[in-house]
């Protein structure tokens, strides 16, 4: 007899349902403090997802959630299915492969003591390699980031920052994971940099089909690296779409405030105004 083959879909690399973070009451906050309600987002694989919203939404903390930093009260986060939000210390870092992390300053990311090699090899003996095929790896992985093949024996200071970044952004490949947490990984680069970082960004996912849950407070970063976009105020998501939609028609009066505050740049109405220079000139 023959039976039709089932076809269930697969679950979405990452999938946040109806998350709560509570902070302790500490310091001048003598109450408990409910930094995520209800927050839910869902990220495929080889998408960018783009966390978007002012300081104080909460977007550093769905982060910190997520790579197992800041504990869960109630609601639930699956990685491939698995429910991670309640994992012990051990399975939490194993996890640790599949999930990496970039922070905002690469200035202080990167431990000044350490050579750019063995910041770079030390995830990769702390998950079981060998010295010396880590110390391999390190070649290929400063390739990957556009940096100079003998720049492992260097310090970090030795470095400017959007270089600092393509080394973060090397240590966070190093376990090949499939989801890196990008917390604001440009906002402290010059503009012409962080176009640079963000290319590098893109090339790698186009490379190895990474994910990225990409934090940031810049729409015009949002439209140029995510596919999908949620966007964040009090603690709550509060509008999701496309990249697209979202920074040229959002819905929600709060997204279209912040586009009045830092409109993103319209590739057609450059393109235009290039040609009419041009005709011009
Ligand atoms: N460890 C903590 N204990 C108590 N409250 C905290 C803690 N970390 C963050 N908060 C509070 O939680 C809220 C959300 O902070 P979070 O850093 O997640 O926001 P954000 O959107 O990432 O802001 P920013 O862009 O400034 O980093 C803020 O009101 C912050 O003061």
């Amino acid at each position: 007899m023959i039976t039709e083959a089932k076809h269930e879909a697969a679950p979405p690399l990452l999938d946040v349902s109806h998350l709560d973070v509570v902070y302790r009451a500490k310091g001048f906050r003598r109450t408990p403090f409910r930094a995520l309600t209800d927050v839910s987002i869902s990220i495929d694989r080889g998408r960018t997802l783009g966390l978007v919203g002012e300081s104080g939404s909460g977007k550093t903390t769905l982060g910190r959630a997520i790579v197992g930093l800041v504990p869960v009260a109630s609601g639930s986060i699956r990685f491939e299915g698995e429910e991670i939000s309640m994992l012990s210390t051990r399975r939490r870092r194993r996890l640790s492969r599949d999930i990496g992390v970039v922070f905002q300053d690469p200035y202080s990311s990167l431990n000044p003591a350490m050579t750019i090699e063995a910041i770079l090899t030390e995830p990769l003996t702390a998950h079981g390699m060998s010295r010396r095929d880590a110390s391999r790896r390190v070649g290929a992985l400063l390739d990957s980031v556009q940096l100079a093949a003998d720049s492992g024996r260097r310090l970090p200071r030795e470095f400017s920052g959007g270089q600092r970044q393509r080394i973060a952004i090397a240590r966070a490949l190093a376990l090949e994971p499939k989801l890196i947490v990008c917390d604001e990984p440009v906002s402290a680069l010059d503009l012409s940099t962080q176009s640079k970082i963000l290319d590098l960004f893109i090339d790698i996912q186009e490379q190895t089909g990474v994910s990225y849950l990409f934090v940031t407070h810049d729409l015009a970063v949002v439209r140029y690296i995510s596919h999908d976009v949620a966007v964040m105020l009090g603690g709550e998501i509060i509008e999701t779409g496309t990249g697209e939609i979202i920074t040229s028609t959002p819905t929600h009066p709060y997204t279209q405030k912040l586009l009045l505050a830092s409109p993103v740049p319209d590739p057609e109405r450059q393109a235009a105004r290039r040609r009419e220079y041009m005709r011009l000139t």
